[in-house]
């Protein structure tokens, strides 16, 4: 009657007429009586054949049909909702797929099974061994169905599963069970039964904890295993045979509890990896799936709190997969009825079992309740990038494990994440962030490119977006955290102190605190940025109190060398040498990789500074005194690459001390005689002056070319040791600021004030009237051409004076007496330079001046004529440019004009 009423449920589950499956239909269908109708149900129930629709009234369905008609194994034994269980089951992925981790963890323990399973005739026997929940059960299942998929079963080839536990008190019962026995083959022995191994013939026969089997039993196996054949318990002369694909698992080591015998048949021993190695993704993916399957049976839409998330993960469940599924049915149980409003069922952690929340206070634990709730649909969505970051951390930390390579590791997995950041597309894109990493990076001499420093703001993002869940890594591995932050200390620094900078930058720009584990990939990943530059492997330092000083000088030093060859650290005065020191060792751990220091220091004794550093692998050169000239010299060595001590001797000589005292001295009065006339006629004038001071008189009077005076003013390095106090001359210089006397007021004294009024602050007044009065003697016109020339002055002057009125007349102008009398001096003195082959050659702008002033030249010319001719000589066109110069400013000729 079971048989019968196992085959009516297939059919009727095959072909979907779920309803008929229920007790009063199938005693109708069937004509059997409703209370042996419900007692074979309750047993293909119990034999795992039948799966159990909770509900009025209650339905069955044959597990076989279902999992030929999905091709897919069940688990399930009851189930809530049947139409939502059933939906689910058509999304079901195929065998492995169902195993979380197939393409992670599990992926070369996937690819082990299908190649055991399939290999030619008929499979090789698989050993899986591991800690109890790891999976191997399931896995041995997912291994039959992958391979009757494939078609290397027969159609109706099962999978036959023994749990060898159960046996271990009766170990004849499982030799009995496993190759059958025959009618009085034991007490109790009523009729030949066949055995596992002829039921899963064509199929697979999983024996698990196999390590119950008795040495007999393991004898009679692999005797089996050999050839195929058996003795059924009982008849020692009949062979059967039977073609079985075995599997075995076991918790313990199989090299201990095993026949050597039996082990050497089984080929391949696959060890199935506890859920700590799982890594925290595939964790999340379990968590996923086992509350999707309670949201299901349940029909609710379940939410957990994220401190039940956090506790999940971070659990390390002994019992493996096995004891999260089974803490998260409970919890299921527990909150059956913390259904809130919207129908949701809420899971807190108060719904877990003591052990996963004895560390959480009361008081905390409200605290931590308080925020966010996370739907299990939504669960794998938190971060659709999260799934590879965690991975990825995960697999530093594994990396600890062998802390020799974990920096190679490393380096692998930083290029991993700069690609992965790279091609991210960042909501965090804000300026400041990218400037302030920026400023950090510049701190340590690390110029990225910006598409780097956009990777860094990327991970800075990634950090912020996923806290929750980086937090709970850090809380599940503090051990390793520690040990990697110690290893990244002592071999990183400088990167590791860059991470905390940036942390110390977050903190202020957007209050949000790294974790170590943040700040070690934030380590990793500049230590992976930083790869393509190269750390300079010579530096110089320069250590001054003041606020700026050291800044400044090496500022300055490095524009004019245009190369970063200094560092600068300020010290404000208070501080003390110890603390000066402190800086600097914090210094050197950031210039990890550096192999030569150059410091100069401004205070302090040299041994007071290197006695305090700590030095590994760097050579530090010190000196003592710093100014600008030192610094140039020192980084101008490290510029040419010299070695250490020829920079320092060479710094050391060019730097040699020497000094000068420059004491407050009274300049020298002084008045200069220039003459566009000639250095001639400034002599005349200098004798005529030196005669006219008083003989006692301080004043100095010294001659200078009229064009240098021009050219230069009074800036002239002659004038350095002189407070010059006038010109005096034939014409002005027009020099800012300095006095002009023209000659021709001396001579016709109408405005002697001029010098006198120069001269009165250098003068007491009683020397002050002697100059007066031999100036008024001594500046008569016959006595200056007296003074001025070597040839006739009289008759000099009288050629000269009718060759001007002459001219006058030309120009048809009536110049002032001053005018007249300075060109009687000056014409005087140049035909006196001509007849001494002495004239001016240059004037300036001599081509505008021909072409402007021809009118004038021509008057020149012909009104000096006769001057010409007496003379022997020729007026040249330049120093008829004097003489215009001389006239224009005329106010009478400016008048005519
Ligand atoms: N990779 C996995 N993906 C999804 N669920 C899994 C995975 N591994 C195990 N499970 C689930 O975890 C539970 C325990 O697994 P299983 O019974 O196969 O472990 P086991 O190693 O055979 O344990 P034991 O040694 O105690 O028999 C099962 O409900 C199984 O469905």
């Amino acid at each position: 009657m079971k048989d019968t009423l196992l085959r009516q449920i297939y059919e009727q589950t095959l072909s979907g007429a779920y309803d008929q499956n229920t007790v009063a239909s199938l005693s109708e269908t069937l004509q059997v009586p409703k209370n042996k109708i419900t007692f074979a149900l309750q047993q293909l129930f119990q034999e795992g054949r039948l799966i159990k629709a909770e509900g009025k009234p209650v339905r069955f369905l044959s597990r076989a049909a279902l999992e030929n008609q999905y091709n897919l194994s069940i688990s399930d034994t009851k189930i809530g909702n049947l139409e939502l269980w059933l939906a689910g089951l058509a999304k079901e992925p195929a065998d492995f797929e169902k195993l979380v981790g197939y393409d992670g963890s599990l992926a070369s323990l996937v690819e082990q099974c299908k190649a055991t399973i399939s290999y030619p005739p008929n499979g090789l026997p698989l050993m899986l061994t591991g800690e109890t929940g790891t999976g191997k059960s399931l896995i041995a299942r997912l291994t039959y169905e992958y391979a009757s998929r494939q078609g290397l079963l027969k159609p109706d080839a099962r999978f036959v599963s023994v749990n060898c536990s159960e046996y271990a008190n009766n170990p004849e019962l499982l030799t009995a069970n496993l190759f059958g026995y025959v009618k009085g083959a034991f007490t109790g022995a009523e009729q030949t039964t066949p055995g596992l191994i002829e039921l899963a013939d064509g199929g697979v026969l999983f024996l698990d904890e196999v390590h119950n089997l008795k040495g007999e039993c393991q004898e009679k196996l692999f005797q089996f295993m050999d050839q195929s054949i058996y003795h059924r318990m009982g008849d020692n002369k009949t062979w059967h045979t039977s073609h079985v694909r075995l599997i075995f698992a076991t918790t313990e080591d199989p090299e201990k509890v095993l026949l050597k015998t039996l082990q050497r048949r089984i080929p391949m021993n696959i060890t199935v990896p506890n859920l700590s190695k799982r890594g925290t993704y595939e964790k999340v993916q379990m968590i996923h799936s086992i509350f999707k399957t309670e949201q299901q049976r349940l029909n609710v839409r379940i939410k957990i709190s994220s401190t039940v998330f956090r506790l999940l993960v971070s659990y390390p469940f002994p019992e493996n997969i096995g004891g999260l599924k089974s803490t998260i049915q409970s919890s299921c149980v527990q909150a059956l009825f913390q259904i809130n409003d919207s129908g949701e069922m809420e899971i807190t952690a108060k719904n877990l079992p003591s052990a996963l929340s004895k560390n959480i206070s009361v008081a905390s634990l409200n605290k931590l309740e308080e925020p966010s709730w996370i739907y299990i649909d939504e669960l794998l969505d938190l971060d659709h990038s999260a799934g590879n970051d965690l991975a990825f951390y995960q697999e530093i930390i594994e990396s600890l494990e062998n802390p020799d390579t974990f920096f190679a590791v490393w380096k692998a997995e930083s290029s991993w994440l700069i690609q992965h950041l790279s091609g991210e597309n960042s909501a965090l894109c804000e300026q400041r962030l990218y400037e302030s990493v920026r400023h950090v990076c510049a701190g340590y001499h690390m110029e990225l490119s910006s598409k780097d420093l956009e990777t860094l703001q990327k991970a800075l993002g990634s950090f912020l977006r996923q806290s929750r869940l980086l937090h709970f890594l850090q809380s599940q591995n503090p051990l390793q955290i520690e040990k990697l932050t110690l290893q990244m200390k002592k071999q990183k620094f400088r990167y590791y102190s860059m991470a905390s900078e940036i942390d110390c930058m977050l903190g202020r720009a957007f209050d949000y605190k790294l974790n170590d584990l943040h700040r070690l990939v934030l380590a990793l990943l500049l230590s992976g940025l930083e790869k393509q530059q190269s750390i300079p492997k010579r530096m110089g330092v320069i250590l001054a109190h003041g606020l700026s000083t050291a800044s400044s000088v090496s500022v300055c030093v490095n524009q004019l060398l245009d190369e970063y060859v200094f560092d600068a650290i300020d010290m404000p005065l208070s501080i003390s040498q110890e603390q000066c020191i402190r800086e600097l060792n914090d210094y050197l751990k950031k210039m990890d990789g550096i192999e030569e220091l150059f410091l100069l220091v401004d205070l302090g004794s040299l041994e007071d500074v290197w006695k305090g550093l700590n030095i590994r692998n760097v050579n530090v050169g010190i000196i003592n005194s710093l100014n600008l000239k030192m610094a140039l010299s020192i980084g101008e060595g490290l510029k040419r690459g010299q070695p250490m001590e020829e920079i320092f001797e060479t710094a050391k000589n060019t730097c040699t001390v020497s000094y000068h005292i420059e004491r407050n001295r009274e300049k020298q009065k002084l008045i200069i005689c220039s003459c566009a006339s000639g250095l001639g006629v400034a002599e005349k004038l200098k004798t005529v002056i030196l005669d006219s001071l008083p003989p006692d008189s301080s004043i100095h009077v010294l001659t200078y070319d009229y064009n240098s005076l021009l050219l230069k003013g009074i800036e002239d390095l002659a004038f350095a040791e002189y407070q010059v106090i006038c010109v005096v001359g034939t014409l002005n210089p027009n020099i800012d600021r300095l006095p002009f006397v023209a000659l021709d007021d001396l001579i016709l004294q109408e405005s002697t004030n001029s010098l006198d009024l120069y001269l009165k602050s250098y003068m007491d007044p009683c020397a002050l009237a002697i100059f007066k009065k031999n100036i008024v003697k001594n500046f008569s016109l016959s006595n200056i051409m007296n003074a001025l020339t070597i040839l006739n002055p009289t008759k000099l002057l009288e050629h000269v004076a009718n060759a001007i009125d002459r001219l006058q007349t030309l120009i048809d102008c009536q110049l002032t007496n001053n005018t007249c009398f300075g060109l009687y001096v000056h014409v005087s003195c140049l035909i006196e330079r001509l007849v001494m082959n002495r004239g001016i050659e240059n004037y300036k702008q001599i081509e505008h001046f021909q072409t402007r002033q021809k009118q004038f030249i021509d008057a020149v010319c012909e009104s000096f004529q006769d001057v010409e001719a007496f003379y022997g000589v020729h007026i040249p066109v330049e120093e008829i440019g004097y003489m215009f110069d001389y006239v224009k400013n005329d106010k009478n000729f400016q008048k005519c004009v």
